[in-house]
């Protein structure tokens, strides 16, 4: 069934024009497969286009002062939240998301627009105090330029909020290429920023092939920063063809977050703080725990109580009263939490709760937690993506510490301790870009998202966030002397 909304927009934005394509890409509500509109199947040509409409509106757009950029942003900011309940809807029939998290993603994504509409005032530069009397040496910062962004479906707002926030406020322009399961949402906020007052060509949409949209972001010289969301293995290949013209890249990867009960953990908290760092969005964010990590004194009862609140959660279509789990995006990412699953039990642990396909059918899955997981078993080395909680057991803190350090991947980790001297030695210990302390949702515009090693480089949101987007000039002043 045919999406309606007024903002629904079932083409793309480059410059000051709505295009449609010739061919378009079917996009369907993952809870049912119907089809609810279309986008163009655009291409390299269309992005070119897209980048020259970027560098065309630049000048201008850099040339505004930082306060009246702010007072754009600060605009399309209130215009989001003004269709917060449009825009949940749109999100929840093109990504699956309970109406409830979708309500709070676009709540999420909007404080990105009003946050860097706050940093852009504060883009300050240096007085250095100089080693030549006859000398000042001072430095500037200076929008990038035209900026690349390439975001994923799992947060189909914020995380396009959280780059081109910070891209518009330092007075770069961007090309935005959104996942194809959900343009919908990106096409609606792109829409307001328009009426919030974004000049054509400061923001352009493209969708289609992202391979050929992505080929041409990355190799054209125009473009001066790539910033990406998604997959680890395709930011290896956007970090390889922007080398060619040695683009500034902003990246943020898959994860392998741990999450560690110690035994002086409150187990209650430890409970309610796994359920909603796991099964948020399903248990499709690149923050969700991976692996459940439950020190021996606890463990059992640890599981008990997991297993019996995981088992009241309700499992349901995105729009249905009271839902909480929603389908998961396509059927691959079914067949992974199956993968894992099978591959687990293979290898001895138990199902705890959960470990099927839902009744509902689909792409609907029971939330699930395992135990007795082995190192050995791939759910300890791979991203799952999807509501599967295993649990391994440990005995020591070393040995907790060396469990969860044991990936390639940085991004978020957990643990719950009441020990002070425990939570600032494993919070040191830990590998990891952002740890949660006793906290299982850590994520918000103030702070610096963003992870090491294989998880991505760069920080999104927080006073860092806008750095991605400015070069520092230096400048050496002389001729000085009377
Ligand atoms: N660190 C973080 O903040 C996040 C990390 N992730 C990670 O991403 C994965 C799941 O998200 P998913 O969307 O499937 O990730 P993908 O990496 O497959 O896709 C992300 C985006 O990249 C595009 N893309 C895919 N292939 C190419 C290519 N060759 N060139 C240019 N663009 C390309 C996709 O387009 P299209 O949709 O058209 O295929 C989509 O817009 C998980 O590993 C998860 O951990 C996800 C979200 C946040
Ligand atoms: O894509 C994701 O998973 C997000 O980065 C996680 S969060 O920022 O929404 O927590």
């Amino acid at each position: 069934m045919k999406l309606e909304s007024a903002l629904l927009r079932e083409q793309c934005l480059i410059g000051d024009e709505w295009l449609s394509g010739s061919s378009v890409i079917n996009v369907t509500n993952p809870s049912n497969g119907d089809v609810i509109g279309t986008v163009p199947d655009f291409g390299a040509e269309e992005t070119r286009k897209a980048v020259a409409a970027a560098k065309a509106a630049l000048p201008a757009w850099r040339a505004r002062t930082a306060k009246d950029r702010a007072a754009i942003l600060r605009r399309w900011f209130e215009l989001m939240l003004e269709h917060q309940d449009a825009l949940a809807r749109i999100m929840t029939a093109e990504q699956g998301k309970p109406l409830a998290e979708a309500r709070g993603e676009v709540v999420y994504g909007a404080s990105f627009i009003e946050w860097f509409a706050e940093e852009a005032k504060r883009v300050y530069g240096d007085v250095i105090p100089s080693p030549w009397a006859d000398r000042r040496l001072v430095t500037i910062k200076q929008p990038v330029g035209v900026v690349a962004a390439i975001t994923p479906w799992n947060f189909p707002i914020a995380m396009i909020t959280r780059k081109v926030g910070p891209a518009l406020a330092a007075g770069c322009t961007a090309v935005v290429k959104p996942a194809s399961a959900t343009p919908f949402s990106a096409l609606a906020i792109a829409a307001l920023a328009q009426e919030a007052g974004v000049p054509a060509g400061v923001l352009n949409v493209v969708t289609g092939s992202a391979r050929a949209i992505g080929g041409e972001l990355t190799a054209n010289p125009d473009v001066r920063k790539v910033t990406f969301t998604g997959s680890t293995e395709i930011g290896k290949v956007l970090m390889r063809q922007s080398a060619d013209t040695v683009k500034k890249v902003s990246m943020e990867l898959g994860g392998n977050a741990p999450f560690i009960v110690f035994d002086d953990a409150d187990i209650e908290a430890a409970v309610e703080g796994a359920i909603a760092s796991k099964y948020r969005n399903t248990g499709q964010t690149c923050v969700c725990t991976n692996r459940i990590l439950a020190q021996s004194g606890i463990h059992d009862a640890f599981v008990a109580r997991l297993a019996e609140r995981v088992g009241e959660l309700v499992v349901a279509d995105g729009f249905a009263d009271g839902a909480q789990q929603g389908p998961l995006i396509d059927s691959a990412a079914v067949e992974k939490v199956e993968e894992h699953i099978a591959d687990a039990l293979s290898k001895g642990a138990k199902v705890a709760v959960g470990g099927e396909r839902h009744a509902l059918g689909g792409t609907f899955f029971q939330p699930t937690v395992l135990t007795g997981l082995t190192p050995d078993m791939a759910v300890a080395r791979e991203e799952t993506f999807g509501p599967l909680a295993p649990v391994f057991r440990f005995e020591t803190e070393d040995e907790a510490i060396a469990m969860a350090n044991d990936t390639e991947f940085g991004l978020a980790a957990y643990f719950y301790s009441r020990d002070i001297g425990r939570v600032w030695r494993v919070a040191e210990a830990l590998e990891y870009g952002m740890v949660g302390i006793n906290e299982g949702i850590i994520s918000t515009e103030v702070a610096p998202f963003g992870g090491v090693k294989e998880s991505g480089v760069g920080r999104e949101g927080s006073r860092y966030g806008i750095d991605e987007y400015v070069e520092i000039k230096y400048l050496n002043m002389g001729g000085l002397s009377a």
